[in-house]
C-alpha cells in the first residue's frame, strides 16, 4: 500500500466514524503519482461515494501530511499493475472498466448489497417537495411488490432520489434481511448485458436479475437510444412485475418526455407510482444541511445553515459539497464554523450560485414565461394577468437575492416595501393551495437556478 495513503487512513481514523472508514476509505487501493495519489474504487458507486462525500476532506489531510495541495484522482479498478496491452482478447477482464465505467462481470457480482447505509429513512429530511416521494418509497418498502409496482421517483440531479430509493431498500433488508435487493444505475445494467452478450452469457444474466427480490435502477433515462438494453430491461420488467416482485427506478425528468425511449416502456413504466421530487424550499435546505452536519459530526450553527441554504439553491448535492469543504477547511485551519468564516472560504462558490440571480435577470425570466412585457410587469396596472407574475417575478427576488423589501420594491418601478411584502405573503398562500401556482414557481425557480 502507498505510504502516504496509510498516513492519510491513520489520519482519518481520528477524523471519521469506525463504520465510514470501513465502508469507504479502506477498500480504496492506492498508488503514489508525481504529482499526486491515485485512488482505485471497487466499483462505481464507492467511486461516486468517496468523490462526493471524502474528497474534500482527503485533500485537506494530504495537505496537513505533507504541505502541498496534491492532486487525487479517483478510477474504478485496482492498483495492480495493468496486464500487458496485447493479452488475448479472452483473457479475464476484471479490472478493465468497461462501458460506463464499471467493470460489469465483477460489478455484478458486488450488487446485491450495495445498499448505502447511510441512505435511511432516518437520514432523509422532510420536506413539501419529497413529501410524497417518501411517503411512497416507504409504503413500497413495508410491502414490497404489492404497493406500487413500479415506484417511479423522477425529478433534477441531486435532489434525494437515489437516497429515497437505497432507503427504501435498507428497510426491506431491515424487515427481512433474506430479502435479495438489486441496485444498480442503468450504465451497469447496460455494462452488465454487453459483457454478457460478449462473453455468451445471458441465460446467467437474465438469471441474476430476476431471481431478486427487488430491482432498484437508477437514472433510467441512459436508456434512451440503446434499443438491445431497452428491449433486455422490457423483458426483466416484464418477469418482475408478473411475479410481485419490486420495481424502483429513478428517472431525471417524467419518463414520457424522455425521448428515444419506446412507448411500450413508457406505458409499463406508468404502471405503477411516478412521483416527482421537486428541489427543497429554503426551510427544508437549512434543516437538511443542520443533519448533515450533525451525521458527519461538525459543529455548524442554525445561522452558518441558513447562509448557505440561503445561497446554494441549486441542489442538495452541491449544498452538501459546500458543507464538506468547510468542515475540512475549518479542522484544517482548526476555526470555527462561524458565518465569517463561511462566507471567506467559499466566497467563489457562493460567487457561482449567487450570479445568475439578479432582479432584472428575474423580471426577464418572469416576463418570458408568463408572456408579459417589461414594461407592463414594472406597471401600476393593476389587472389580474399583470399582476399576478407581477407579484411572483417579487416574490422570486425576495427568496432568490439579498436584496431587501424596499429595494425591491424599488426595483419594480418604485413600489412601497409593504407591496412587496404583500406579495410575497399572495405568493406563498397561493402556492399552498393552488398546484398550477406552485408548479410555476417551482419551474422558474428551477429555470433561475439551474
Ligand atoms: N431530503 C434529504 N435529506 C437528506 N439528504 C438528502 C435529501 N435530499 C438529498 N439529500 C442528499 O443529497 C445528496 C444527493 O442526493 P441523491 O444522490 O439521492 O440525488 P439524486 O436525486 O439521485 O441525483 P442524481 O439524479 O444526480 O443521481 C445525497 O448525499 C443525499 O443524501
Amino acid at each position: 500500500m502507498s505510504d502516504l495513503w496509510r498516513r492519510c487512513l491513520e489520519r482519518l481514523d481520528g477524523e471519521l466514524g469506525a463504520e465510514e472508514l470501513h465502508t469507504w476509505l479502506m477498500p480504496l487501493q492506492a498508488r503514489d503519482e508525481n504529482t499526486g495519489l491515485q485512488l482505485f474504487a471497487p466499483n462505481p458507486y464507492t467511486l461516486d461515494t468517496v468523490r462526493d462525500r471524502y474528497l474534500p476532506l482527503i485533500e485537506s489531510v494530504l495537505l496537513q501530511l505533507t504541505g502541498h495541495a496534491l492532486t487525487v484522482r479517483l478510477e474504478v479498478g485496482s492498483s495492480a499493475p495493468r496486464p500487458a496491452p496485447n493479452r488475448p482478447a479472452s483473457a479475464p477482464s476484471a479490472a478493465r472498466p468497461a462501458a460506463g465505467g464499471a467493470a460489469p462481470a465483477q460489478a455484478a457480482a458486488n450488487f446485491s448489497h450495495n445498499l448505502d447505509p447511510h441512505y435511511t429513512f432516518e437520514t432523509f429530511v422532510e420536506g413539501k417537495s419529497n413529501q410524497l416521494g417518501k411517503a411512497a418509497a416507504m409504503q413500497v418498502a413495508t410491502n414490497p411488490g404489492r404497493a406500487y409496482n413500479p415506484l417511479l421517483l423522477y425529478g433534477g440531479t441531486g435532489l434525494g432520489k437515489t437516497h429515497l430509493m437505497h432507503a427504501a431498500g435498507n428497510l426491506m433488508r431491515e424487515r427481512n434481511p433474506d430479502f435479495k435487493v438489486l441496485y444498480l444505475r442503468s450504465e451497469q445494467f447496460v455494462g452488465s448485458m454487453i459483457e454478457a452478450l460478449r462473453a455468451k452469457s445471458m441465460d446467467q444474466f437474465k438469471q441474476r436479475f430476476r431471481s431478486v427480490d427487488a430491482l432498484l435502477i437508477d437514472d433510467i433515462q441512459f436508456f434512451a437510444g440503446k434499443d438491445t438494453t431497452q428491449e433486455e430491461f422490457f423483458h426483466t420488467f416484464n418477469a418482475l412485475f408478473e411475479s410481485k416482485q419490486q420495481i424502483i427506478l429513478t428517472c431525471d425528468r417524467y419518463p414520457k418526455e424522455v425521448d428515444k425511449l419506446e412507448p411500450r416502456l413508457k406505458s409499463r413504466l406508468g404502471w405503477g407510482l411516478s412521483v416527482a421530487i421537486e428541489p427543497p424550499d429554503f426551510e427544508t435546505r437549512a434543516a437538511i444541511l443542520l443533519s448533515k452536519a450533525h451525521d458527519k459530526g461538525v459543529d455548524v450553527s442554525e445561522s452558518v445553515a441558513m447562509l448557505l441554504a440561503k445561497r446554494i439553491r441549486s441542489n442538495v448535492r452541491d449544498l452538501e459539497g459546500a458543507l464538506n469543504t468547510l468542515a475540512a477547511k475549518a479542522n484544517f485551519f482548526r476555526r470555527p464554523i462561524t458565518t465569517d468564516f463561511a462566507e471567506e472560504t467559499l466566497r467563489d462558490l457562493l460567487a457561482t450560485h449567487a450570479q445568475a440571480v439578479t432582479i432584472p435577470n428575474i423580471q426577464k425570466i418572469v416576463g418570458e414565461y408568463f408572456n408579459v412585457r417589461l414594461q407592463d410587469l414594472l406597471s401600476k396596472r393593476r389587472v389580474r394577468s399583470l399582476a399576478r407574475p407581477r407579484q411572483m417575478a417579487m416574490a422570486l427576488s425576495k427568496e432568490l437575492t439579498e436584496h431587501s423589501l424596499p429595494e425591491i420594491g424599488e426595483a419594480f418601478g418604485g413600489r412601497d416595501h409593504t407591496t412587496v411584502l404583500h406579495a410575497c405573503r399572495t405568493i406563498k398562500k397561493l402556492s399552498e393551495t393552488d398546484a398550477r401556482m406552485r408548479q410555476d414557481w417551482e419551474q422558474l425557480i428551477r429555470t433561475l437556478t439551474g
